[in-house]
């Protein structure tokens, strides 16, 4: 399930002093279905570092909504400071119908942003890897989704996200919103070059999305981003397209991409479609990186989902399988990362499912979050045993 090795990370530096006895996780829930997956998701990592026999130590910190109440603060300085003493974050979602008419300095997404900006999390690694045992739970068609491994590398510090100036003014008697959406010529070559790396580990194959037959700033994107591959590069296999088109062209034939390179919020969309191929956004996880020797962030793909909050019905294995992408980018636990996965498609092939990846007449049993987690436990467990 999880991406080839990043370039140079944490990971690096740390299978050089070797792994250490024991981690210390900054654990963000946020709000809406966040606690339920969390609580999953730690049972997990639990059941995992005790078969492998190394510690594991969970601080706790506000962010999103769950700041707002409490501290007013989307992301608290408690909370920053609890990120950068840590090895590694995980963090579950943030949102809700409670805060969206907040002003934009309390709204939880912009505690979201802030962390992502403030730990200088610019590359977002979404992979979309559609499982066997899963393509009945896609809408696509079998021979559309089936073999499909797509690795979204969005830049995340950027972009219309961040850009300035912004805002709704009164001009001319009536409201005019504004964002700016803006990239400068390092951070794209940054991200191109965490983009280069990722698609040289996989099949050389890189698609560059962008809006450069309209935008200047694709256009910048465009230029940039080629002659970081011409220059550094050579072997990687670029083209590039439209986001109008690519949008399109992951549904109709997504087996033509490999690496997808792309712009804040592009990246959002397009790894959003792409979870229908695997089947359920509840299943993309993903990892937030910087320079070498942060911490990085390992969160599900997805949002807070309100809609089943508070229920037992959220699918956990995106956040599960964040962790485990934790294990082996941020943790140098390879092995560890691995048994959860196999656990995870163990499970699958257990025909246990979540409501979201159950389809009718699957013979499958529904589980709840909490039972979904279990399962895993367990098989790590019993595959640890046999
Ligand atoms: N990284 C984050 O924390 C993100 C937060 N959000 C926030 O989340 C809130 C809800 O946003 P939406 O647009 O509804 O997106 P969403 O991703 O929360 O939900 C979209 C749909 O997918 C379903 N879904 C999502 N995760 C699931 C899971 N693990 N298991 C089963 N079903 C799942 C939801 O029930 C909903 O029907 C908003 O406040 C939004 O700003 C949205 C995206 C990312
Ligand atoms: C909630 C937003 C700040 C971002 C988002 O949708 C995402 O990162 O997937
Ligand atoms: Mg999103």
């Amino acid at each position: 399930l999880l991406p080839p090795p990043l370039p140079p990370s944490r990971s690096s530096s740390l299978s050089a002093v070797g792994k250490k006895a024991s981690y210390s996780i900054a654990l963000l829930e946020g709000d809406g279905i966040g606690p339920e997956i969390s609580a999953a998701t730690v049972s997990v990592l639990e059941t995992v570092a005790t078969a492998a026999g190394f510690g594991l130590s969970f601080t706790p910190a506000l962010i999103g909504g769950a700041a707002i109440d409490a501290v007013q603060d989307p992301y608290p300085p408690a909370t920053h400071a609890a990120c950068e003493a840590a090895d590694s974050i995980l963090l579950a979602c943030i949102g809700g119908y409670k805060w969206d008419s907040n002003p934009r300095d309390m709204r939880p997404e912009t505690g979201l942003l802030a962390m992502r900006s403030r730990l200088g999390l610019f590359a977002n690694l979404r992979p979309a890897k559609v499982l066997p045992q899963l393509i009945e739970a896609s809408t696509l068609k079998r021979e559309v989704v089936e073999g499909v491994d797509i690795m979204v590398v969005r830049e995340l510090t950027g972009d219309v996200y961040f850009g300035e100036p912004k805002g709704i003014d009164v001009i001319d008697g009536e409201r005019v919103g504004y964002n700016n959406m803006i990239y400068k010529e390092s951070e794209i070559k940054r991200i191109a070059r965490v983009a280069g790396n990722v698609a040289s580990k996989r099949t050389g194959k890189l698609c560059s999305v962008d809006k450069a037959n309209v935008l200047d700033v694709s256009q910048l994107w465009k230029d940039v981003t080629t002659d970081i591959m011409e220059e550094e590069f050579p072997a990687v296999d670029l083209s590039h397209m439209y986001v109008d088109n690519a949008a399109m062209q992951l549904i109709r034939w997504p087996k033509q991409f490999d690496t997808i390179v792309t712009g804040n919020i592009f990246g959002d969309i397009l790894s959003d479609e792409a979870s229908m191929l695997v089947g359920s956004l509840g299943m993309l996880p993903s990892a937030s990186i910087g320079e070498p020797g942060g911490p990085g962030v390992f969160e599900p793909c997805h949002g807070s989902a309100p809609d089943i909050a508070g229920e037992n019905k959220a699918n956990p294995l995106a956040m599960i399988l964040s962790a485990a992408m934790m294990l082996k980018y941020d943790l140098g636990r390879d092995e560890e990362a691995k048994m959860i996965e196999d656990a995870v498609e163990a499970v699958l092939d257990g025909g246990f499912r979540t409501a979201d990846i159950k389809s009718d007449g699957d013979g499958c049993e529904l589980l709840g979050c909490k039972e979904m987690g279990d399962k895993v436990s367990e098989m790590i467990t019993s595959m640890v045993k046999a």
